[in-house]
């Protein structure tokens, strides 16, 4: 498992519209047709979601359990929601951890995610064994201007 690979092409784009004068940070998220994110945390943020165009799948899974949380059934699922337009959704590390899915091989999807604190980095995790990596998490474009030089796309 690592952070990001040098294609990317199955990953979505972060695109930061609002800093919320450090309080807050208020992204779109787009989706190609079988983009889908790694299993990840929320770094202690709450994290609110709403389509805008599109579908996308939420998986839910427990926190892998033990301090080195290795384990040979894999992580678990909890729940399964499946987000349509102006359909809306929140995390937050006490409820797990999550995975979202464009389901669809033709269409794309926007969502809109604020979180609150923002966070720099989080946590993702192998399905099949639990084990947990932190990752930094990245911008393609801010206020509109693609970012340069940065690493092209997001890890989680
Ligand atoms: N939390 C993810 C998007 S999602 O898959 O919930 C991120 O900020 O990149
Ligand atoms: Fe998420």
């Amino acid at each position: 498992m690592q952070c990001s690979d040098t294609t990317q092409s199955h990953k979505y784009t972060r695109n930061l519209v609002d800093e919320g004068n450090g309080k807050f940070n208020l992204m779109l998220l787009c989706w190609g047709p079988s983009h889908t994110s790694t299993i990840h945390d929320h770094a202690d943020a709450h994290c609110f979601m709403k389509m805008l165009a599109g579908s996308l799948q939420e998986v839910r899974f427990e926190w892998p359990k033990g301090e080195e949380a290795e384990t040979e059934e894999g992580m678990v699922e909890i729940d399964r929601n499946v987000l349509k337009p102006n359909g809306v959704c929140y995390i937050n590390d006490s409820l797990g951890l999550h995975r979202v899915e464009n389901a669809s091989h033709s269409e794309g999807a926007v969502s809109l995610h604020l979180y609150c604190p923002p966070f720099s980095a989080c946590q993702i995790f192998d399905e099949r064994t639990g084990k947990k990596m932190k990752c930094p998490v990245t911008f393609w474009s801010k206020f509109g201007k693609k970012v340069e030089n940065g690493p092209p796309k997001s890890a989680c």
